[in-house]
């Protein structure tokens, strides 16, 4: 590994390196989402595909997710099998963006046959790319990027130990609280956290008087736009929200208290976008699991450290959890909650989500009927 940054000639775009670790994070976030190229600390400089608008950017190389890189038929499945490893892609072509976006849109498959040959090539500024990918995912987009190419515009500095300071779940402070009487429970309080610069506010409905003696009932939501406000038939988060609302205020009832946290990780953290190309690919017949795998992206990518931050916020460290997925209880187990009980929070299927539902119980552990 050479210095911190790959020597550069002076005045070649890439923007100040002096900013703090997470406030760089918080840039390079903001340059994917708006089509901005970063330049990654000991790598090249990235230009992401799907947001990009600098015309006439080409590039010889194109860095993606090894699922994605499988789902093309670039690599072979050793190289895949870590899913989310970057992959460096070398085309006999230069890329120009009309090309990336075939790359890394599943929605363009069809429509551009891929012009080959591709290689991949072996990449020494792995953790970066990996880093990078993971920078998309936040910032919503596909994950995928033409390197260093020509004509890219400034670029934004980024180094992968940025993200660590960005995703600190220590960072998390309550922001505000407030009486909200709800249609499940009257007796609630609406408490919002914030982070200074992960810019997603959540928030959590506290039902009854919080209280050491006896650990609450809670519910780790995560948003789900299409399930919790459009009354979407696909999955089960609206009536699990609505559920669990209930469940939290009946506690009171019992002598208790309840928590509903409502974390800002829509589509399991993936973003509404990427959901949304997710169910076409589900249309066309995939699973879950495999429809965000064509995409290059996790299957599970929550934030469970941050729901940990607003228990210990809220004033507790032990819960009853209402969840079927083992894995969450262990994902915050392993952010330091005592879960004394799993509580099922299973509700009935409708025609459109039975296969949604069966994929949870046969590949991601559900415990399910
Ligand atoms: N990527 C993706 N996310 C989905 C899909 N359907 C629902 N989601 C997201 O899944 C999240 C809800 O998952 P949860 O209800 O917490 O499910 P879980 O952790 O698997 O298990 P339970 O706690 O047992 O409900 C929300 O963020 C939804 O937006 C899908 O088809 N693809
Ligand atoms: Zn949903």
């Amino acid at each position: 590994m050479g210095p911190a940054q790959r020597p550069r000639a002076a005045g070649d775009g890439v923007r100040s390196l002096s900013a703090s670790p997470s406030r760089r994070a918080a840039q390079a976030v903001d340059a994917l989402r708006h089509g901005w190229p970063i330049a990654l600390a000991n790598g090249p400089v990235l230009l992401p595909a799907e947001t990009a608008f600098a015309p006439g950017a080409t590039a010889e190389r194109m860095l993606i997710g090894a699922a994605r890189a499988e789902t093309l038929k670039l690599v072979n499945q050793r190289e895949a099998a870590v899913p989310h490893a970057p992959v460096l892609l070398h085309g006999a072509e230069r890329f120009d963006l009309a090309a990336a976006r075939a790359v890394a849109d599943p929605a363009l498959d069809l429509a551009h046959p891929l012009k080959g040959p591709f290689r991949a090539e072996p990449i020494d500024w792995a953790e970066s790319a990996a880093a990078a990918l993971e920078l998309a995912r936040i910032a919503g987009i596909l994950p995928a990027f033409l390197v260093d190419p020509s004509g890219a515009g400034e670029a934004q500095p980024f180094a992968p130990a940025d993200l660590t300071s960005f995703t600190d779940p220590a960072r998390l402070a309550i922001a505000a609280r407030a009486r909200l009487p709800v249609a499940a429970g009257e007796d609630c309080e609406i408490v919002a956290f914030r982070a200074p610069d992960d810019l997603r506010e959540h928030v959590a409905l506290v039902f009854g008087m919080p209280s050491s003696d006896r650990p609450p009932l809670v519910r780790l939501h995560s948003e789900c736009l299409t399930g919790d406000v459009l009354g979407s038939l696909k999955c089960d988060c609206g009536p699990q929200l609505d559920a669990a609302l209930h469940a939290a205020a009946q506690e009171v009832q019992h002598g208790g208290w309840g928590v509903v946290l409502y974390l800002r990780q829509e589509g399991r953290g993936i973003g509404l976008v990427n959901k949304l190309r997710a169910y076409r690919l589900q249309d066309q017949g995939f699973d879950t699991i495999d429809a965000n795998r064509r995409l290059g992206l996790p299957d599970e990518a929550r934030d469970f450290p941050v729901a940990a931050r607003m228990l210990e916020l809220i004033g507790t460290g032990t819960v009853r959890l209402m969840t079927n997925n083992p894995e969450k209880v262990a994902a915050l187990e392993a952010a330091g909650v005592s879960v004394t009980e799993r509580v099922p929070h299973s509700l009935p299927d409708n025609p459109h989500n039975t296969r949604y539902l069966a994929t949870k119980r046969d590949r991601t552990g559900h415990l399910l009927p």
